[in-house]
């Protein structure tokens, strides 16, 4: 009797399982006017990210390139469990990130506020209204009257690696993204956290390790973004984190010591121009309105330390170095932005200031440029919500489908990026796509690498002006060129989170004595 009832039970979850696969990898078989591919079970059509074979945004690039949906504007697609869409055509992008932004407020992925402070209150990871907050008394922070007056902090990181270069031999060879890291570093440690750090000179500073911690891989941690991006409801079940509680713990005391410290000289007078400077006045006007409990908003502001660690250093030294790539393959390119750089130089009587770095327009090509081949962040997502009041959101006329509560919707710059249809040649590195006559006869759509609307990318003058004085200092006196341990035709890396390039960009710097 009982084995009976033990088979019977069985067979049953079976059935169960059986007919819920079925239910759920069906889903867009409903919808004739939405093309898809099928579901695997448990991956969806994510095997190849889950298992490590491929990045994300590799992985969402292949299902866009797929020959049968050339000429669609969205595809079906099924992330581990859940029916998701992919959108390929360019206006019906600007809608969801610009146009309809009011269908669009969050992104997918989500940290739990409760299970992780730090993380759930992150800008990017924070949803409406917390996040429409803390956006609009951070936006001011990024102004480029601001930025002019943060400047010098990042002009005296640039005179720290002038001074390293010349410190070296005449020629060596070096892995760049760990030297763009270093300098993004101190960058960041000045701008964000108002202290000098010096990585170039000494990469085993505290900072620098805790910054270099955000990048490192472990099963623990991959598995925890798996689930933030995929099932962000079992993030509390599964205890995921998005931050080690080293690097929590980091962020809790350098803002709150940070913080202090300049209340103090602030007093006085003293004024140092960083993001710590806008966060004393932010927390002085919290506590004037009474609108937030100090505490709470205290750990609200080192959230937004975090964000601004993570969203800071990592993005732009990977773009720095894959620049510095692309210029060492093409000599020719890398003369014509070293002469601009050496006449910005002989302008600022032998500095670069804020005006001529802003004004650099071959700098800017080149950057975009590097942009457009290596998008650091590789897919960009949003959640569907029907605004109150409002009807369900319709994809007409591109197809007859109305979205459903909590849909994921996923778009990706990088396939973008890559598609003939708007970049001839794309493998090519050419910054002329950048003129000002080839933007104006381009989709604004077709170049995503800082997103688009207002969940873009709050940083990006930062992140430009950064890579900018990088590239100016690097390049001021020396020049870079390809050697023996460069990969030419560089693959990416399957198990990081930002587009990087696998095992390094290996170049040889040399000092130019003319
Ligand atoms: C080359 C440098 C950078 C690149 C390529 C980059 C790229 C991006 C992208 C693609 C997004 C998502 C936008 C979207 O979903 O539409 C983003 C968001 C964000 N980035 Fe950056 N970023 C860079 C530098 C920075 C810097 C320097 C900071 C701050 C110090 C920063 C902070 C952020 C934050 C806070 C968000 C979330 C914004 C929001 O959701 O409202 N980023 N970034």
């Amino acid at each position: 009797m009982l084995l009976i009832a033990v088979v019977f039970s069985v067979v049953v979850i079976i059935l169960a399982l059986g007919f819920l696969y079925h239910r759920n990898f069906s889903y867009w078989t409903r919808f004739k006017s939405v093309p898809s591919g099928p579901g695997r079970i448990f991956s969806g059509n994510f095997f190849d990210f889950i298992t490590f074979k491929t990045n994300f945004g590799y992985h969402l690039k292949t299902i866009y390139d797929d020959e049968k949906f050339t000429t669609a504007p969205v595809v079906g697609v099924y992330g581990l469990y859940k029916p998701c869409l992919l959108i390929r055509d360019l206006d019906l992008i600007k809608s969801v990130l610009i146009k309809d932004f009011e269908y669009f407020r969050d992104r997918f992925t989500k940290l739990d506020y409760h299970h992780d402070p730090l993380g759930g209150q992150m800008m990017f990871f924070g949803d409406y209204p917390l996040w429409k907050e803390m956006r609009t008394k951070l936006t001011p922070t990024f102004t480029s009257g601001k930025l002019k007056n943060m400047y010098p902090l990042i002009q005296q990181v640039g005179e720290n690696m002038s001074k390293f270069l010349h410190s070296q031999p005449m020629v060596f060879q070096t892995e760049l993204r760990d030297l763009c890291a270093r300098f993004t570093t101190d960058v960041i440690a000045t701008t964000v956290f108002g202290f000098k750090s010096n990585s170039l000179e000494n990469p085993s500073e505290d900072f620098h390790k805790e910054v270099r911690r955000l990048t490192y891989f472990t099963w623990h941690r991959a598995f925890d973004f798996i689930v933030v991006m995929f099932a962000p409801k079992l993030q509390r079940l599964m205890g995921c984190k998005i931050l080690y509680p080293e690097t929590e713990q980091f962020l809790r005391v350098a803002i709150t010591q940070a913080i202090a410290e300049r209340e103090t000289a602030n007093s006085g007078g003293e004024k140092r121009n960083d993001i710590i400077d806008i966060f004393v006045k932010l927390k002085q006007e919290a506590a004037e309105k009474g609108e937030w409990e100090i505490d709470k908003f205290m750990e609200c502001l080192m959230a937004q330390a975090g964000i601004f660690m993570i969203g800071g250093f990592e993005t732009s030294s990977t773009t720095m170095s894959n620049a510095l790539l692309e210029l060492a393959k093409q000599p020719e390119l890398q003369s014509r932005l070293r002469d601009e750089i050496k006449e910005a130089f002989v302008e600022g009587q032998g500095v670069i200031s804020y005006d001529a770095i802003s004004k650099m327009n071959y700098m800017d090509m080149v950057i975009y440029e590097t942009l457009r081949l290596y998008p650091v962040l590789p897919s960009l997502e949003r959640r569907y919500a029907t605004p109150p009041g409002k009807p369900a959101y319709s994809l007409k006329p591109y197809c007859d489908f109305t979205l459903p509560e909590g849909m994921p919707i996923y778009i990706s710059p990088y396939a973008l990026h890559y598609d003939e249809k708007f970049w001839p040649n794309p493998r090519k590195f050419d910054p002329e796509r950048f003129s000002l006559e080839q933007k104006a006869n381009r989709h604004p759509m077709a170049h995503l690498p800082f997103g688009n609307g207002p969940h873009n990318c709050i940083g990006t003058r930062l992140g430009m002006i950064q890579v900018k004085a990088g590239l100016s200092y690097i390049l001021k006196d020396h020049y870079v060129r390809v050697c023996n341990r460069t990969e030419i035709e560089p693959k990416f890396e399957a198990k990081a989170n930002v587009l990087q390039v696998k095992g390094g960009v290996f170049l040889e710097i040399v000092k130019d004595e003319k």
